[in-house]
């Protein structure tokens, strides 16, 4: 019964998380539809502008050559030589002359007209200073309109097919040709609509150095257009199943949160954490000076955990305290024989500084110290640099275990924020160097100049120095240079283990 209840919840989350799928598959192939039309247009209008350059130089040559010509009306002379000069221009359709009181009596084409014709004013002046009459009414022909361009004296007609290789485009592309301040239209191909980059439509301007030509290109690559079916269909289904897979990734992840949870919960209060230990060793002789305890926990289904992972976790589930209780008392147990054995050893517990400024966990401490027999002196709490409580607050708590007899490190110094100001605020026994400064040791880093200033202020405070993270015999070597006393503790010597595998010295080979 509850397996099909969870089903019964389970599908409409479902057909809702592959719904949004959908939507959002769409809308993306919406964007890189029109971002990939917005390419297309460039291309378009930078071609269309090229095209429109050569048409007006063509004009604008034609007009030149006529100004030049010695014609003085319409003789057979004249018309020849018009003719000729409209030959010689690819678009130019006729060429003629202006009356002086502006009307057209003879043509290139058309010879002399039956009678004068008047075009009236014209429609722009040119930047260059030729004068255009846009689809003005034609002169030889009534009822059609063309294109004339000239000077006071003398006009061509612009050929009706100059652009013809633009016509008949692909019905999501619209192109303009307009005069360089958009006010006069000179030609154009499909409709340009308002507003352009909008979900669907993009726009493109370009105009022109040398003559008064703009043109704007427009595409609408509208995906929902039916010659595009196809591809809705496939961004659908990619997005259905996406929003599905999402959906079920979430999912696992919320309840492997939930399992990690309450797994965790079982595994701190049935004491399943364990620890293992990382030796620290006097790098110059090999000996071993003490170990640090590091909890581990393997699930039986979720295998191993980083400690970082489930520390974090405990602290967000509240079950920090019960979580420390639990370190300090296996450590003390499992370090007391080892320790009174050898009383130059040292313990070191990882605590939150809220672990320390709690007196439940100190009087703990005090209480296996005691029970064990174990020299307060033998144990360090490493605490976190970087931390949000007030130093004050944080330097009494300090104090207070340091005046127990316990020893204080700050533990992977140098990673907080407080910077070596803190060094000198901040009376502890020990500063743990984290191993991102300990691994630059020798080299010509920013981080190993940093090394030795951390290790040059803690010498000038007379705070004793750990090396954390050495892992090679070159790093050490550095070290050694600089600090010949120095403790170490890394991959070197050893990685975390169990207790009883701790040998009293470690001769890492330093040579090669
Ligand atoms: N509050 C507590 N924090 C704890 C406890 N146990 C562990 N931790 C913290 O979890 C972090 C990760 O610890 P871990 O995965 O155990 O890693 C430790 C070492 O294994 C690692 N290490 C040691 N030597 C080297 C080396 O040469 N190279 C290398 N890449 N890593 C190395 O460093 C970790 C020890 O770090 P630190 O504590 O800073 O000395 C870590 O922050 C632990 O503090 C716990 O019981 N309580």
């Amino acid at each position: 019964m509850p397996n099909r209840k969870r089903g019964v919840k389970t599908l409409p989350a479902l057909v809702l998380a592959s719904a949004l799928g959908i939507a959002a598959a769409l809308l993306l192939c919406q964007l890189l539809w029109a971002e990939s039309g917005k390419r297309r247009i460039q291309s378009l209008a930078h071609t269309v502008l090229l095209h429109s350059e050569s048409v007006a130089g063509n004009v604008s040559d034609a007009v030149a050559a006529l100004e030049r010509s010695a014609l003085t009306g319409c003789s057979d002379t004249d018309l020849a030589e018009m003719k000729r000069l409209t030959f010689e221009y690819r678009f130019i359709k006729d060429a003629g002359l202006f009356n002086p009181d502006g009307t057209i009596v003879c043509s290139a084409l058309w010879g002399r007209l039956r009678s004068p014709f008047h075009v009236g004013a014209p429609t722009l002046k040119t930047r260059n200073g030729l004068l255009l009459w846009i689809r003005t009414p034609s002169y030889s022909i009534p009822g059609r309109s063309i294109d004339i361009n000239g000077t006071p004296r003398v006009f061509v007609v612009t050929s009706p097919t100059a652009f013809a290789s633009f016509e008949n485009g692909a019905p999501e592309l619209s192109v303009q040709v307009t005069s360089s301040g958009g006010r006069v239209l000179m030609r154009h191909f499909g409709r340009i609509e308002p507003g352009g980059d909008q979900l669907s439509r993009r726009e493109v301007r370009a105009c022109s150095q040398r003559f008064d030509i703009c043109v704007t290109a427009q595409i609408d690559s509208n995906i929902f257009s039916p010659a595009y079916n196809g591809m809705l269909v496939l961004a659908g289904t990619l997005g259905a199943i996406l929003g599905a897979v999402l959906w079920a990734v979430l999912v696992s992840l919320f309840h492997r949160n939930k399992t990690l949870s309450a797994k965790l919960t079982a595994a701190i209060e049935s004491d399943e954490i364990s620890l293992l230990y990382q030796p620290i060793i006097m790098a110059a002789s090999g000996q071993l000076m003490g170990f640090e305890a590091l909890a581990r926990w393997r699930d039986k289904d979720l295998g191993e955990i980083q400690p970082d992972l489930f520390i974090g976790k405990a602290a967000e589930l509240g079950l920090s305290t019960v979580l420390n209780r639990s370190i300090v008392c296996r450590a003390l147990r499992e370090c007391a024989a080892r320790l009174k054995q050898d009383p130059h050893l040292y313990l070191s517990i990882n605590l939150e500084i809220d672990a320390l400024l709690d007196q439940s966990i100190v009087q703990l401490l005090l209480s296996e110290t005691g029970r064990h027999g174990i020299a307060p002196r033998q144990i360090a709490i490493e605490i976190l640099e970087g931390s949000t409580i007030e130093i004050s607050r944080m330097q009494a708590g300090i104090d207070e275990v340091r005046r127990l007899g316990f020893q204080v490190f700050i533990d992977d110094f140098g990673t907080g924020y407080s910077g070596l100001a803190y060094l000198g605020r901040l009376n502890v026994d020990k500063i743990k160097i984290d191993r991102i400064f300990t691994q630059a040791a020798g080299t010509e880093s920013a981080a190993a100049m940093i090394l030795l200033k951390i290790f040059e202020v803690a010498k000038d405070v007379d705070t004793g120095v750990v090396f954390e993270g050495v892992e090679t015999a070159a790093q050490m070597r550095a070290i050694l240079a600089f600090c010949p006393d120095a403790l170490a503790q890394g991959w070197l010597y050893s990685k975390a283990v169990p207790l009883a595998e701790i040998a009293p010295a470690y001769q890492a080979s330093l040579s090669g």
